[in-house]
């Protein structure tokens, strides 16, 4: 089916009214998105902060007339701005989402949407489809993570994977060699997500999924957490606790400006080499003494 698409830009404050007034006026959906370059860093479970600018996107039935529709909005809302009005053609939507998510190469590790497979035949595949939780390999600081687990010597190693989102750095550990590990997170949405793509890639009889809070503390040989500069700051007792002697630590997620203060904080017990930056995130790379 086609769609009529009306598109502009509102101050947060009124996100909630106009998008009830949307849903009055027959708007089918309504998304919200970034509408200017503020970022907006990993929400808590439960919270759906929006942008100071935010972009507001209706979907209407393809005979709707937006132009009418906006007249009143602006009438109603003079500070709505930025008007788009398109129609979108039918399409095949449940398989539109691939042309923006293909294979992802990380060395010998390729992350590929289900169906798909890597043209070399040697190749360690991740079979992963975008949801609910983060982590597709796409974001700079999952691929950070990816290109150094494709490097590392896993075979035999014991992984906890802090912050767990898809679970795709845990199952991209198992599926390069390692023998188990541990995910955890504090969305459950995350957990749920891990336990499936561990199901899709055959490794869940070797994974352990859990709440952070319910984590047995058995240090691993390589701990891996890609959540952002504060919580690593304040997890830094705990993360140091989890990982062996001789053992590894890999944290990202963090700006490459922030990442003195981060390495401050585990400097006393790792010994880190230079950071790996792309993209304006950095990560570290520590070996426990
Ligand atoms: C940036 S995502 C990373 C997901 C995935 N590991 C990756 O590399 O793509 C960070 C994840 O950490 C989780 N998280 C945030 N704070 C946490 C904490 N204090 N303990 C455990 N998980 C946390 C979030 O719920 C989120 O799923």
């Amino acid at each position: 089916m086609a769609w009529r698409q009306l598109s502009f830009t509102l101050p947060q404050a009124l996100a909630d009214e106009v998008s009830d007034r949307l849903d009055l006026l027959g708007a089918q959906a309504v998304t919200f998105s970034e509408g200017d370059d503020e970022e907006l860093f990993e929400p808590l479970p439960g919270e759906t902060p929006l942008w100071q600018q935010t972009r507001a996107t209706a979907l209407f039935d393809p005979d709707t007339d937006t132009h009418a529709i906006a007249d009143r909005l602006q009438a109603e809302f003079p500070q709505l701005q930025d008007w788009l009005h398109e129609t979108l053609a039918d399409q095949p939507w449940e398989r539109a989402w691939l042309e923006h998510f293909q294979p992802l190469n990380f060395g010998r590790l390729w992350v590929c949407p289900s169906g798909q497979t890597p043209s070399d035949p040697d190749a360690v595949c991740l079979t992963l489809d975008p949801g609910l939780a983060f982590g597709t390999g796409t974001h700079p600081t999952t691929a950070l993570c990816l290109e150094w687990l494709a490097e590392a010597p896993l075979a035999g190693k014991t992984v906890i994977d802090y912050g767990c989102g898809s679970g795709i750095l845990a199952i991209a550990a198992l599926l390069l060699g390692a023998e188990r590990a541990v995910a955890c997170d504090i969305d459950p949405q995350a957990l749920s997500a891990t336990c499936d793509n561990a199901l899709k890639n055959r490794v869940a009889d070797r994974l352990h999924c859990c709440d952070p809070d319910r984590m047995l503390m058995e240090a691993a040989d390589i701990v891996i957490a890609n959540i952002l500069a504060g919580p690593l700051v304040e997890l830094a007792p705990r993360l140091t606790a989890l990982t062996k002697s001789g053992g590894r630590l890999v944290l990202s997620g963090v700006l490459e400006s922030q990442l003195p203060a981060v390495r401050q904080a585990y400097r006393e017990h790792f010994d880190f080499d230079i950071p790996a930056v792309l993209e304006g995130w950095g990560r570290l790379h520590g070996l426990k003494y």
